[in-house]
């Protein structure tokens, strides 16, 4: 690969990066880190390249979703166990309902730094640093608290490490069981009128499986009916730590990036001459990009080409974050170009990033209405172009929360302050993550 090193991006621009007290502790926490464990295996990593390249080819549909921003304070079991059971109820829908394999992708063990509008808050005339992620500094309001601090590089890690343990043992160690499917809804979803629907879907999962075991498939022993495989996933923003956790793999003499088994870099970092694409062209995970209304046609071939020269199926899955008002004016021409080049990529749908604003009671907000219709959108000018609507990114959590206006339960601007909880931009609840679901299985069904 043309020049490239782990460290090559260090002479590029980057932007979006903490600006430490102390420069000689943040090498110090690189040194260490780079002697620690990977978080994943290279293995693994192509496997989930593999399964994309089948997305890419029309084969498949990715599951991509998670926290915002994962944080250090909201560190337990209940928490991700939710996230991940909600996950997996998606996942089922899609598959069942949608008849389309899916593979299941976590923002999850990992996504703990975020890019910012501004590099500042005011709050009552106290202007600070703004809170870029747990992984840089602490979300309470305070000079301390949001001076970048190395050591959560560490702490990072460490969160990772444990949370990434816990999902392997709930995909291996019989959370995950279609046996189980019923178990996988969460005791609030207990009044969603699609809940009937679930139940449904799961009764006749649940009667397949008895006729299996009836005519002799032993659905006791397969592991394809009792452990699922979930990948993990974050913006890989700060590339200090990404570079630390790249190891060459023995099987391949290959350098992957083993903080995540796919990383992706943000809208706001995405420049062709700039650090981020500079480090991501030269590791070989399956890799993401946003891409946003101002990305033109000829820009989006040479983003494509920098970083997947071969034309992978799977290296590649365009994250589009168009906003509902944008997408039929702005998607359409790059899937003509892309597929007129013979460019294969995962096209994947972030309805949340483009749709956000603030509501009236001040909360940053996003009204479910405009992220379905973003998807709906998504899916009709993926139809009339003959393109496959590969995949579907969300920021969502298993917690109760009240974050994104609409849905069943028409939460109101009023209603917001009732569960809002996250320390970035606002994710949908499970009960709204249960009606996209069946939407979307309704739009793979017949696309
Ligand atoms: O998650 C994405 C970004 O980090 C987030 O939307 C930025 O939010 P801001 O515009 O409040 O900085
Ligand atoms: C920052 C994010 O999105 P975007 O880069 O699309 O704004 C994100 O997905 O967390």
């Amino acid at each position: 690969m043309n020049n490239w090193q782990p460290d090559s991006w260090r002479s590029k621009p980057i932007l979006q990066q903490p600006t430490y007290d102390d420069a000689a502790q943040v090498r110090q926490v690189e040194e260490t880190l780079s002697k620690y464990p990977p978080l994943v295996f290279a293995e693994e990593a192509r496997e989930l390249r593999r399964q994309l390249g089948e997305v890419s080819l029309g084969n498949g549909f990715l599951l991509q979703g998670g926290d915002c921003a994962e944080s250090f304070d909201e560190f337990n079991a209940p928490k991700i166990r939710d996230t991940f059971k909600v996950l997996l109820q998606m996942a089922i829908v899609l598959t069942f309902a949608g008849r389309c394999p899916v593979t299941k992708v976590a923002r999850m063990a990992g996504q703990y730094a975020k890019p910012r509008s501004s590099d500042e808050e005011t709050r009552d005339g106290i202007t600070l640093p703004s809170y870029r992620g747990d992984i840089i500094n602490s979300f309470e309001f305070t000079e301390a608290a949001r001076r970048p601090d190395p050591n959560r590089l560490l702490d990072a890690y460490h969160r990772s490490a444990s949370t990434l343990n816990l999902l392997r043992a709930f995909a291996q160690g019989g959370l995950a069981d279609l046996h189980q499917v019923n178990r996988w809804n969460m005791a609030f979803v207990e009044n969603n009128p699609l809940k009937e629907r679930y139940q449904d879907m799961a009764r006749r999962i649940q009667d397949t499986l008895e006729f299996m075991d009836v005519i002799g498939i032993n659905a006791n022993t397969s592991a394809t009916l009792h452990e699922t495989s979930l990948f993990t996933s974050h913006e890989a923003l700060l590339l200090n730590y990404e570079q630390a956790l790249t190891r060459v793999d023995t099987l391949t003499g290959k350098p992957y990036d083993c903080s995540a088994h796919m990383v992706w870099i943000g809208e706001r970092t995405r420049q062709l001459d700039h650090a981020h694409i500079e480090f991501f062209r030269g590791i070989h995970n399956p890799i993401g990009v946003k891409v946003g209304p101002s990305m033109e046609p000829d820009e989006l071939i040479r983003l494509i080409d920098t970083l997947n020269p071969t034309n992978d199926p799977g290296r590649l899955t365009l994250i589009t974050r168009m906003g509902a008002d944008n997408l039929a004016d702005n998607l359409p021409a790059l899937l003509r170009r892309v597929k007129a080049e013979g460019r294969h990529v995962v096209w994947s749908s972030d309805p949340m990033h483009g749709n956000t604003f603030k509501a009236s009671s001040g909360y940053k907000t996003r009204d479910f209405d405009a992220i379905l219709r973003e998807i709906k959108q998504f899916f009709t000018a993926h139809n009339e172009e003959g393109t496959h609507a590969g995949g579907i990114h969300l920021e969502m959590t298993g917690q109760h929360v009240t974050e994104c206006t609409g849905g069943a339960y028409k939460i109101s601007d009023d209603d917001l302050a009732e569960a809002y909880k996250t320390q970035c931009d606002p994710r949908l609840n499970a009960d709204q993550v249960l009606e996209m679901a069946f939407l979307v299985a309704d739009h793979l069904r017949n696309s």
